[in-house]
């Protein structure tokens, strides 16, 4: 078993010959293929996406993510929903790490609303909330994208518009605190991903590594071009677990600041595969369970214990 995963790369797909907005044109069908290999085996992958340009990518980070957590403690705290939606808002970890999200934060109202937050009582920060909306909604664009193959590749176009309309998104920033030393340290720990989908964009620093199904850690190298897609817990149940929601975790070793930007999408609803999706050739894997009530359960106690968490939770 090699750690560190030197060796083997993440599927690298080719976006740049799909528009999003034109579903089925272009080389679609060929990518299709290529999303489905990936998520039904190691259930990520590293897609090129141009679109997200360099450009966009250094104003999310140099220009907006970066100064966004020199502010101070107090102020990013704001950023609160309430105990019962701990995963919402900042997290932070002393010396570690620390977090900040926005609820959809494609939508520029929400942008203003967090900006607000942050940087009262001068008011907003125009540049910094059209940079985040700007590649929230890139990333949110490529997100629909992977949805809609996966849906097509399993014979259910016919739910998209349902399951998006059933979803929110969250947008989250990290940024990693370096070690100082040579030695690799885990800044945070393995999990699979609960949600449907996750879109993440790393910055120059390296530090996303996530496992296959056999344990083998495959080392995401960032690229300026390029995004990672991954099925997360939510997707698994709703394909009767066709697709594979990969454990991953963060390292960081050296003297450099790591900073990342997340765009989760997430269900509102019950999770329930549709019923083409199960029959007697593939009996039900998990029984319809409710999102909130499964990252509860996933931060309890009892789920603590437990590796794979759905199947624990609910498990057929
Ligand atoms: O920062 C990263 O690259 C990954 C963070 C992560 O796995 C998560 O937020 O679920
Ligand atoms: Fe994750």
């Amino acid at each position: 078993m090699s750690m560190g995963g030197e060796t083997m790369p993440l599927p690298l797909i080719d976006f740049s010959g799909v528009d999003p907005s034109a579903p089925g044109a272009g080389t679609w069908s060929t990518v299709r293929a290529q999303v489905m290999e990936a998520l039904a085996t190691i259930g990520c992958f590293d897609a090129h996406y141009p679109a997200l340009t360099p450009q966009l990518r250094s104003a999310l980070f140099d220009d907006s993510v970066r100064p966004l957590f020199t502010l101070s403690l107090d102020t990013k705290r704001r950023n609160y929903h309430g105990a019962d939606k701990p995963f919402h808002g900042y997290l932070g970890s002393r010396d570690a790490y620390e977090s900040l999200a926005i609820i959809d934060g494609h939508k520029l109202e929400n942008v203003l609303a967090f900006a607000d937050l942050m940087w009262r009582p001068d008011g907003g920060n125009a540049s910094f909330c059209e940079t985040i909306h700007g590649a929230a909604k890139q990333m949110l664009e490529l997100e629909e994208a992977v949805q809609r193959m996966v849906l097509e590749g399993l014979g259910v176009a016919k739910y998209h518009d349902a399951l998006s309309e059933s979803s929110w998104h969250l947008f989250r920033m990290w940024e990693y605190k370096p070690p100082s030393s040579d030695e690799k340290v885990v800044r945070y720990g393995s999990h699979q991903d609960a949600n449907t989908l996750t879109v993440l964009c790393q910055h120059e620093v390296e530090g996303l590594e996530v496992q296959t199904r056999e344990g083998e850690c495959v080392l995401v190298k960032p690229s300026p071009t390029s995004l990672v897609v991954m099925a997360g817990n939510a997707l698994r149940a709703w394909t009767n677990d066709r697709l594979h929601a990969p454990f991953h975790h963060v390292t960081v070793r050296g003297d450099a600041t790591r900073y990342s930007a997340i765009l989760f999408s997430i269900p509102k609803l019950m999770v329930q595969a549709p019923d083409e999706l199960v029959d007697d050739a593939r009996p039900s894997r998990f029984k319809p369970y409710d999102n909130d009530d499964f990252i509860r359960f996933c931060v309890s106690e009892e789920g603590a214990r437990h590796k794979d968490k759905l199947k624990a939770y609910c498990g057929e």
